[in-house]
């Protein structure tokens, strides 16, 4: 179901199961029901006007054979091409713009949806395959939800309507006509699951050269580095031919259903012409009902062939709303929730530092992955810097994961300011706390622009504030349009222990009550590293600061220190305390695991 879009090929545990493409894209365009029925009359009533051309060309030829004046049956022609070349060209007009907004409504949906995942799915998923499901899939869509569908019935329609002439004007070559129609519908229906099978693997083919190049790009320095590039280019150079073949695929199928729409109307035409041509030698028909018959059998070839082409655009269209549907379905987190406590139970709106209380946390990642919380607990509370060190893989940076809500714990609680994290409005849980992640990550963008992502309030004094606070202020200075200059794709014109200021100052802005912060463990020189512990300390004074401690420095510093052991608090003391009761604190602080600065 969900299957192309994991990382890896296991099921996801998706919010829901997909619902069946044609109910799915009822609904997207029962949104727009007036713009695309009015487009559909006016395109239904053009092809209405058009079915009357041949009966008034029989006028014509009837009262050339009468001697009688030719310009009334010529008026009501022109009136006719005239009024139908209108009509033509308004009714598909609108019926686009109908389709633009049925693509607006998908893509809004979809941006609302991918931005709002829940951080578990995401672990799961290819970022390049939904930009592929966003952009190329929802355009696909644009035709169907407009004009195809509509086209189709209009099609239907003056196909039916040209049926009920033919039978009205001769039951002969009615039978003849309808024996190719049977042909048709028949293998029309063997033909379109396979169109739309194709386009799907066509699809997945574009997103799979998505997620490779996304791949790539997450990584680029490494990629040269290890000089990989000709293997990268061959990854993706198979993924390019496979959605070329996935495309000739679909092309074929397309093709074929062009053929059989044209050809066996071409033969009615033929038999037409010689069954009708007998009768009329035999005086059973009138000249001018067959040359009608033939004009209607000519007529209808526009929608025979219009018909076909929808219903194989129809095809494409639920291929890609069933791509679509498979991100609808993904789980997303509800930040407009009020949380989980009763009307009656306020949370006490706090204003000094938050609160954190681990009460025996056990967590997994997945179901299928270990523990790698075991019953943890811990309390920090107050003004002050709690250092969380331990082994790597420990379960440090999953702690702050938890008080995020980024994932649920399995068992045991984590409370903010007494209050389970599960039951806090998760806008207001999120608003309180400050997170600097281990890689510090910047996005693309100016300065100012990722300083105030978090908090789009903020004054131009609270901007100096946070930017003399981290340390930012030379950084501002020497770059040519100061806090408006951009700073790259992630950041890439920043040094690492700049980057990681930009975070901290950004969290800072926020005014946090909580603020955690994952220390880097890469080296940063002896200014950076003097400059990022003050500005923790700093901040420390103000709030109630959470550390997941790399460097000897910030530990001995700590007023708190909490020691993780594969999933357990072994202890919790400080510095002076743990290396005189504590084995594993004592080697880590004496070891490269806590670095000296
Ligand atoms: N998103 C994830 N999905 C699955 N497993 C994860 C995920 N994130 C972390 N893990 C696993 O959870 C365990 C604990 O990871 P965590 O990042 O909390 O450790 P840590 O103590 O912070 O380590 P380090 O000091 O190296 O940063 C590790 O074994 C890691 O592989």
């Amino acid at each position: 179901m969900t299957d192309d879009l994991n990382a890896e090929d296991t099921p996801a545990t998706a919010a829901g199961t997909p619902r069946a493409p044609i109910t799915r894209l009822w609904a997207y365009a029962r949104q727009h029901l007036r713009l695309l029925l009015i487009g559909g009359v006016l395109s239904f009533a053009g092809g209405l006007v058009g079915l009357v051309q041949p009966l008034i060309a029989m006028d014509v030829i009837d009262t050339l054979s009468s001697n009688e004046s030719l310009t009334r049956p010529l008026l009501y022609l022109g009136a006719v091409v005239i009024v139908g070349g209108a009509l033509g060209a308004l009714g598909p007009y609108l019926m686009q713009i109908a389709g633009q907004d049925v693509v607006l409504t998908v893509r809004k949906q979809l941006i609302d949806r991918l931005v709002r995942l829940e951080v578990a799915e995401v672990d799961r998923i290819k970022p390049g395959d939904l930009v592929s499901r966003l952009s190329s899939d929802t355009n696909l869509l644009r035709t169907v939800a407009s004009t195809t569908v509509i086209g189709g019935v209009t099609d239907g329609f003056m196909i039916l309507g040209g049926i009920a002439l033919m039978a009205w004007l001769d039951l002969a070559l009615f039978g003849t006509t309808m024996a190719m129609v049977a042909f048709v519908t028949v293998t029309m229906l063997f033909i379109m699951p396979r169109i739309q099978n194709a386009t799907i693997a066509s699809q997945k083919a574009l997103g799979d050269m998505g997620s490779l190049l996304e791949r790539i790009f997450s990584a680029f320095r490494t990629v040269k580095a290890s000089s990989a590039e000709d293997h990268e280019i061959g990854r993706l150079n198979t993924a390019a031919t496979a959605a070329r073949d996935t495309g000739v695929k679909a092309s074929f199928w397309e093709a074929l259903a062009g053929v059989v729409a044209f050809l066996p109307v071409n033969i009615a035409f033929l038999l037409v012409l010689g069954v009708g041509g007998a009768r009329v030698a035999s005086g059973a028909m009138e000249v001018g009902t067959l040359i009608g018959f033939l004009l209607l059998l000519f007529y209808l070839m526009g929608p025979i062939n219009g018909l076909v082409a929808s219903l194989s655009q129809l095809q494409t269209g639920l291929a890609a709303i069933h791509r679509i549907e498979e991100v609808e379905v993904l789980a997303a987190e509800d930040s407009a929730s009020e949380g989980n406590l009763p009307e009656a139970v306020r949370i006490p709106v706090g204003t000094g530092p938050a609160q954190v209380v681990f009460e025996d946390v056990t967590f997994r990642y997945a179901e299928d992955l270990p523990y790698v919380h075991h019953g943890v607990s811990f309390e920090s509370s107050g003004r002050g810097l709690t250092a969380l060190v331990g082994p790597s893989g420990a379960g440090k940076t999953t702690v702050f994961s938890l008080i995020e809500r980024f994932y649920p714990a399995t068992t045991g609680s984590v409370k903010v300011d007494g209050v389970d994290v599960a039951d806090w409005p998760l806008g207001e849980l999120r608003g309180l706390i400050g997170y600097v992640e281990q890689d510090a990550p910047v996005l693309d963008g100016t300065l100012r622009e990722n300083l105030v992502m978090a908090s789009p309030n903020a004054t131009e004094a609270d901007l100096d504030e946070v930017v003399r606070v981290a340390r930012l202020t030379e950084l501002v200075g020497k770059l040519p349009e100061g806090l408006d200059s951009r700073i790259g794709y992630r950041g890439t014109t920043l040094s690492g222990g700049e980057r990681q200021r930009v975070a901290i100052a950004r969290a800072l802005l926020r005014k946090p009550r909580l603020l955690l912060l994952d220390e880097a463990t890469s080296q940063l020189d002896a200014a950076n590293e003097a400059a990022l512990k003050q500005v923790m300390l700093d901040a420390a004074e103000r709030t109630n600061v959470l550390v997941v401690a790399h460097r000897l420095s910030t530990v001995t510093r700590a007023d708190q220190i909490v020691v993780f052991d594969a999933g357990l608090v072994r202890a919790v003391g400080t510095h002076a305390e743990l290396v005189e009761h504590d084995d594993l604190y004592r080697d880590l602080a004496a070891s490269q695991l806590l670095t000296a600065a």
